[in-house]
């Protein structure tokens, strides 16, 4: 995951392969209640791991459940109906899956048992509607405190309460589907006759309803279904565990590498594993939409194939109360459409993670999209002039997640745009690992890459800048120098003359290298602490003459400019391997700087050094590595300077990132 304030996306150009997707939010969370609620040990396999299901599973906890997890496998042992802790304060974030059901699961117990729970959540939380569950709640007997805004959470639910359920239960189905989910998953708790619930107004989202009653049914609840308007749970129905369950795949995740397939998959397909035709989930509908924009999307049972079809895109009209939170993804496919696109009945974005119309419509237009929005409609223009934009996400992981598809925009521009998401870890909610999954099926101009090259000599701080500027960026980190050194190690161990250059750089090819969790391996060895002794540095040094040694490691270098950027330390990063990079700094510190550093670092890791001793191996390493006749360590002609001896870590850190945001377009 991305924990960094903004994230980068370069203009991308393609895409092909195969995602699988997180575990479906709406499942996951619903799985877990079920399993809280049945008697016995239920086994979930491929849940999400995510915030939404990280607050259910302290809920959970907190009531009592035995959870064990183990990956993304939880082993729940459920409460079978019992009440074990009778008071809890349970803080639910800016989870709608977990409040909705738990306040109506908590309320019918505590009236049945008696207890007193508190539920709460993040600001945003408290600022959307629970008003209609908690009337129904109420309607029905249960005793309901507001502990804020009244209609709002915080809510406290006590009991005990009689309650009266030999009439209707009466809830509104046309703000949230979710009242009706909630009620629908606590009532079979206390079913000793048959309860009627009616849904007042018409029922949105009805697809998390199927999903609702398909899974009530796996866990032994019959609900009868009369239309969409009223449901009726049979006298004497019990929460039976199924022992194991299988989450399928978010067919909401799912939408952004099928609207990824559409734009961007002109050769091979995307394939997304984990949702398909047989899916519970009505957002797998999605395709239907996806295809009438042109996608041509294959289905098979648990898997979609996606290219592109029609392109551009076509523009197209659409209801889109069936797939509300998918179709998010369509005002961003619009951008490459061939005309208007117009998305109807989905005034329930206005009370999602934000305002999810106002959000899309304040953001598209930074683009600089023409859109249009209304109570419960949103028309987005297909955009040809593209500008460069900090998109705001208003910590909602489904912005952050359609603003990626934005940087396609040179497939249909000359003047190929970033686009800047701010707040990228925001995708923790249903998609942690979003931006990295997608990193591994696009593809973008290596030019277009963007790398900041940190040259130097010894001990002036590269390593160190490098490893600080790359985390503030999410970029990856080449330590040219540890190529260099390995390939000394290496021909030493094999016993090469050192000023063989062909004999060493022959045996480049050979070398096994691995870098992982700040380690480094040279096949199966952990070579890290030798490769950053002071001996195998002047071995580097040796190496690192030979015109041979370093075309040998030339393409391997050039090999780290990945998505979604490179900081690249060493001696020739500006001048020789990535003359084009938009940022070039050339790192110095005196001699006598650099010495005392290099000591005190050894000294800390435990190993002996005498300052004198590495101030004569450093001076003699900077002659080598500055008057060698290839690549020799000297600025490029464009390079920053940057002398930090009497410049802090951070204080360099800052200095370069503030170069770095002076060159952004943002
Ligand atoms: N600006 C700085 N001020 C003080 N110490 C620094 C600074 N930059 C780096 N160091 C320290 O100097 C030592 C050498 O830094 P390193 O990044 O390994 O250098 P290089 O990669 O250039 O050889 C490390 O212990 C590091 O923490
Ligand atoms: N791009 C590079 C990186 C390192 N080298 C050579 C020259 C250096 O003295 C050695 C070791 O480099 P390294 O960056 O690991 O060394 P320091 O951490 O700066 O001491 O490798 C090089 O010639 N070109």
């Amino acid at each position: 995951m991305f924990k960094i304030p903004f994230l980068d996306l370069p203009p991308l150009r393609s895409a092909a392969g195969t995602v699988r997707l997180p575990g479906s939010k709406s499942i996951s969370n619903r799985v877990l209640l079920l399993a809280a609620l049945s008697e016995g040990r239920t086994v979930v396999r491929d849940l999400l791991a995510s915030d939404d299901t990280a607050v259910m599973l302290d809920a959970l906890r907190a009531l009592g459940c035995g959870v064990a997890q183990d990956g993304d496998t939880v082993s729940i042992v459920g409460l079978g109906g019992q009440l074990l802790a009778k008071q809890a304060q349970l803080f639910l974030g800016n989870a709608g899956t977990a409040m909705r059901p738990l306040t109506a699961a908590l309320a019918v117990m505590a009236a049945t048992q008696g207890g007193s729970f508190e539920v709460s959540g993040v600001p945003r939380m408290h600022e959307r509607p629970i008003g209609d569950l908690v009337d129904a709640l109420r309607g029905l007997g249960c005793a309901i405190d507001d502990l804020g805004n009244p209609g709002y959470p915080p809510l406290r639910l006590r009991g005990p309460a009689s309650l009266a359920l030999d009439t209707p239960v009466r809830v509104r189905g046309d703000v949230s589907s979710q009242f009706l989910t909630a009620l629908l998953l606590a009532l079979p708790l206390v079913a000793e006759r048959d309860i009627r619930i009616e849904v007042i107004g018409e029922l949105i989202s009805k697809p998390y309803i199927e999903i609702t009653l398909a899974l009530l049914a796996r866990f032994g609840i019959d609900v009868k279904r009369e239309g969409w308007s009223a449901f009726v749970i049979p006298a004497g129905s019990r929460y039976r565990s199924p022992g194991e369950v299988f989450v399928e795949g978010d067919a909401s995740s799912a939408s952004y590498f099928v609207g990824l397939g559409a734009i961007a998959a002109a050769d091979a397909p995307i394939r997304i594993e984990g949702v398909g035709s047989e899916s519970l989930q009505g957002d797998v509908r999605f395709i239907e939409a996806a295809a009438a924009m042109g996608a041509d999307v294959k289905a098979g049972p648990n898997w979609l194939e996606v290219r592109r079809g029609a392109w551009p895109l076509k523009g197209i009209t659409l209801d889109c109360n069936h797939i509300p939170d998918a179709a998010m993804t369509l005002t961003v496919m619009a951008l490459y459409a061939d005309g208007p696109t117009t998305l109807t009945n989905i005034a329930s974005w206005r009370v999602k993670e934000t305002d999810r119309i106002a959000a899309m419509a304040t953001e598209l237009r930074k683009l600089g999209a023409a859109v249009e929005e209304g109570p419960d409609w949103i028309r987005v223009q297909p955009l040809h002039d593209w500008k460069a934009a900090a998109i705001h996400t208003y910590d909602d992981h489904r912005v952050a997640m359609c603003f990626s598809l934005a940087a396609f925009n040179g497939l249909v521009t000359e003047k190929a745009q970033p686009v800047r998401i701010l707040e990228p870890h925001c995708t923790a909610k249903t998609f942690p690992d979003y931006f990295e999954t997608l990193f591994g099926v696009v593809t973008a101009r290596p030019d277009d890459i963007p790398v900041i090259t940190i040259d130097g000599p010894t001990a002036s701080g590269k390593g160190t800048l490098a490893d600080e500027v790359a985390k503030a960026l999410g970029f990856g980190v080449l330590d040219s120098g540890a190529l260099y050194r390995v390939t000394g190690l290496a021909a030493r161990r094999a016993g090469l003359d050192l000023d063989d250059g062909t004999a060493v750089a022959a045996i480049v090819p050979t070398l096994d290298l691995r870098f992982a969790d700040g380690h480094v391996f040279l096949g199966q060895e952990d070579v890290t602490a030798r490769l950053r002794a002071e001996a195998t540095g002047l071995l580097a040094s040796q190496v690192a003459v030979h015109p041979a040694v370093r075309q040998a490691l030339h393409q391997w270098q050039l090999d780290f400019r990945r998505l979604p950027g490179l900081v690249a330390d060493g001696r020739d990063m500006g001048t020789a391997l990535f003359p084009g990079a938009p940022l070039k700094v050339f790192l110095t510190a005196s001699a006598a700087t650099r010495a005392e550093r290099r000591y005190k670092q050894l000294i800390s890791k435990g190993i002996p050094a005498n300052m004198e001793s590495l101030r004569e191996d450093l001076e003699a390493r900077d002659e080598r590595d500055k008057n060698r006749a290839s690549s020799p360590l000297t600025p490029a002609q464009d390079a920053q300077l940057l002398d930090n001896s009497a410049l802090s870590i951070e204080a360099s850190v800052d200095q370069v990132l503030n170069w770095w945001q002076k060159r952004r377009p943002f």
